[in-house]
Parts: C-alpha cells; sequence; structure tokens
C-alpha cells in the first residue's frame, strides 16, 4: 500500500526518498543530539526506557537497533537489557559516526557495533534476531510495508518487535499546543540549530501524514506481526507500538 508520508520528502518531489533523507541525516547529524534532547524536553529518553522495559522479560540475547542514529537507543538496550549481540544499523554514516564515538567513549566498543543498511533490503538472513528495535526511524521509510516485512523476516519466530514514533495528541488542549508546536517552533528551532532549513519542516508534515494508532497496528499486522498492541505517550505525542512474530 502506498502511505502519504512517503511521498513527502526533504528536499525535492523528485528522486529516492531514501537518498533525500541520507543526506538529511548526514547534514544533521552533528547537531541531532542537542535538537533532539532540546525540542522533546529530554521527554525522549523517558519513551526509550519504556520502550525498553517493555522487552526486559523476552531477554533477548540478540538484537537490532534499526534507523540506530546516533546510538541513543542502542547504548540504553544495552545498559538495561544486556543482550550477547547488539547491532545498530542506519543508512546514514554521519549518524553513525557520532553514534560509535560516543559508543567508544563510554567503552562499549565490544557490546555494541553499527552497519550501513537499508531497512527495506536488509542484508542479514531471516530468523536472525531475538529483538528488533526502532525509534523515530519508520516515518522516513520510502516503503513502510517493504521495511516492516523486512524486520519480520529477520526476526527470529517468538521475536519481538518494538517501535517508537512521534504521533499527534487528539484532544484538546495538546493537540491544539502541539499544531503550535510543530508549525512553528520546530521549524524555527531547526533552521536556528541546524542550518538546514528543509530537515525540520519536514519533520512535522511526516508526523501528521504517518499512519497511527489503530491504523498503524492494522499496517504492522498485514505484516505478518501477531500480538500488535500500541500505548500513547505523553498525551499522545509519542506512540510505543509493540508486536511478535
Ligand atoms: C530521527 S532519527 C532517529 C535516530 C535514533 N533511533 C533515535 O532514537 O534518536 C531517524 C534515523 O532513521 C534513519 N533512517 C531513515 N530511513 C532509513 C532506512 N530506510 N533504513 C535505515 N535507517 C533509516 C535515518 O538515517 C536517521 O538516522
Amino acid at each position: 500500500m502506498k502511505y502519504p508520508q512517503e511521498e513527502i520528502k526533504p528536499y525535492s518531489s523528485e528522486g529516492k526518498k531514501t537518498e533525500q533523507v541520507e543526506t538529511m541525516f548526514d547534514n544533521i547529524a552533528h547537531h541531532y543530539d542537542l535538537l533532539n534532547h532540546t525540542m522533546s524536553f529530554g521527554i525522549d529518553k523517558g519513551w526509550r526506557l519504556k520502550a525498553i522495559a517493555w522487552l526486559k522479560p523476552f531477554r533477548p540475547q540478540k538484537m537490532m537497533d534499526v534507523a540506530t542514529g546516533t546510538g541513543d537507543f542502542a547504548i540504553q538496550a544495552y545498559r538495561d537489557l544486556l543482550p550477547e549481540e547488539l547491532i545498530g544499523t542506519d543508512i546514514s554514516e554521519g549518524m553513525m559516526k557520532i553514534g560509535k564515538e560516543k559508543v567508544l567513549k563510554l567503552g562499549l566498543d565490544q557490546s555494541i557495533s553499527f552497519a550501513k543498511e537499508d531497512c527495506m533490503n536488509l542484508t542479514f538472513t531471516d530468523n536472525t534476531f531475538d529483538a528488533i528495535t526502532v525509534a523515530f526511524g519508520i516515518r522516513n521509510f520510502e516503503n513502510l510495508d517493504k521495511g516492516l516485512s523486512e524486520m519480520y523476516r529477520v526476526l527470529n519466530k517468538g521475536g519481538h518487535l518494538v517501535i517508537l514514533e512521534l504521533t499527534t495528541p487528539d484532544s484538546f488542549p495538546m493537540k491544539q499546543l502541539f499544531a503550535i508546536y510543530s508549525k512553528i517552533v520546530i521549524p524555527t528551532m531547526g533552521k536556528l540549530l541546524s542550518k538546514d532549513d528543509n530537515a525540520y519542516t519536514y519533520l512535522p508534515e511526516t508526523i501528521k501524514a504517518f499512519p497511527q494508532g489503530e491504523v498503524m497496528k492494522g499496517v504492522i499486522e498485514n505484516a505478518g506481526f501477531k500480538d500488535v498492541s500500541f500505548k500513547r505517550l505523553t498525551f499522545g505525542v509519542c506512540t510505543l507500538y509493540t508486536a511478535a512474530k
């Protein structure tokens, strides 16, 4: 199926979305962590903790963090879950370079590795991972169904998927506040701090267009996952989706 956010591209309506997204994240890589934590008032850390806590009872030993970016989710997942293997994958070398530096500084470079992988076409064999996580990444996929089916393919039978994604609150007053915040605050701060004018108008546009809640649950089920469930966090600014294979 085609989804509206797949048509929203950072720089031009022409050309491949994946290539433009890679360029955009390479461009903003150095400012990403600061912008991320500032724009979410640090709440993103709590969302990550909740997502990782959901995986704890399953004790996953082989994990992949898709769209790992600068590695915050991978680092926290390693600390809380202590898997035997954790690989962070992403299309942006620029983002992963920052992630690798952080991991090295923390002395976790023997535990967390990184690889350039496009989730539309993963190079891993079927049934490889016990758990797959993806935080704030799937909104950028050129083909959402393909990305989900690739994650399904490389997940072990009985393995678990955790998705965190930004969503739009649906009730007063957060709905109205979030609309102002995403139309004015995010693009202005992004422009000032990242010097990439397009990146932070692309962000709120894709949040608005992306399937959420029950609709997204159906999209995940269509990719083959079972036990799909979702929980709105912080008045629905973010949603945690969980599923099993
Ligand atoms: C908003 S960042 C999120 C980074 C990190 N997960 C976090 O929680 O901060 C989105 C990341 O998704 C990556 N990405 C976008 N499309 C991708 C794809 N098709 N395959 C793998 N990574 C992708 C981008 O390069 C970027 O690093």
